[in-house]
């Protein structure tokens, strides 16, 4: 294992679009000390944003550029990082990456009301389906670190919350 200096872990918060990663974001930066990093948010902000991807109708996304952006802040640990993929990231910045993850039949709703159509919401169903970002965490993380959480209701909603604030309160005992 890496050793690391951090006093306060780093987390990834990782899924399909429309599976519930702000949502949960939003309320464990209440409930936590750690701060919620929008990496779509973060990408416009230090404007790592590049021409348009006419295929998926949304930018395409400097990484490395981002990355160099981010280090800072992930050194110090207390991060919560939310995006729709996981393999870019460097390794050693995650202490755990939480996979959410929805059923279609609740996804295509919240895709839908979101005003996604054709094939930008064939593409999302069919990625959950697929298990696409559950592969991308696997094979980019110890195994060990990845948690899959799924999401379709209200009383998974709490219980996920509840679940990834534990496993932050444990992972601060284990590493003081
Ligand atoms: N566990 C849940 N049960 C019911 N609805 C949910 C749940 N989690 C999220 N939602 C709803 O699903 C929609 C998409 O959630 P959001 O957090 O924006 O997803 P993401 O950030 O992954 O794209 C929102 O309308 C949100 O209120």
């Amino acid at each position: 294992m890496v050793p690391t200096s951090r006093r306060i872990p780093n987390i990834l918060i990782t899924g399909t679009p429309g599976v519930g990663k702000s949502t949960i974001c939003r309320i464990l930066e209440e409930r936590t000390e750690l701060i919620w990093r929008e990496v779509s948010k973060l990408a416009a902000e230090f404007n790592c944003l590049d021409e348009f991807d006419p295929e998926y109708q949304c930018p395409f996304l400097n990484e490395d550029k981002l990355m160099d952006h981010m280090e800072g802040m992930m050194a110090k640990g207390g991060n919560i990082v939310e995006y729709h993929g996981c393999d870019f990231f460097p390794e050693r910045w995650f202490d755990g990456v939480f996979v959410i993850r929805t059923n279609n039949t609740a996804l295509y709703d919240r895709l839908t009301a979101r005003g996604y159509t054709g094939k930008k919401l064939e593409d999302n169903i069919q990625c959950e389906i697929f298990e696409t970002v559950l592969e991308e965490a696997q094979n980019s993380y110890k195994p060990e670190i990845v948690i899959e959480l799924q999401n379709d209701s209200d009383d998974q909603l709490q219980a996920n919350v509840d679940a990834i604030v534990e496993w932050i309160e444990r992972w601060r005992e284990e590493n003081i």
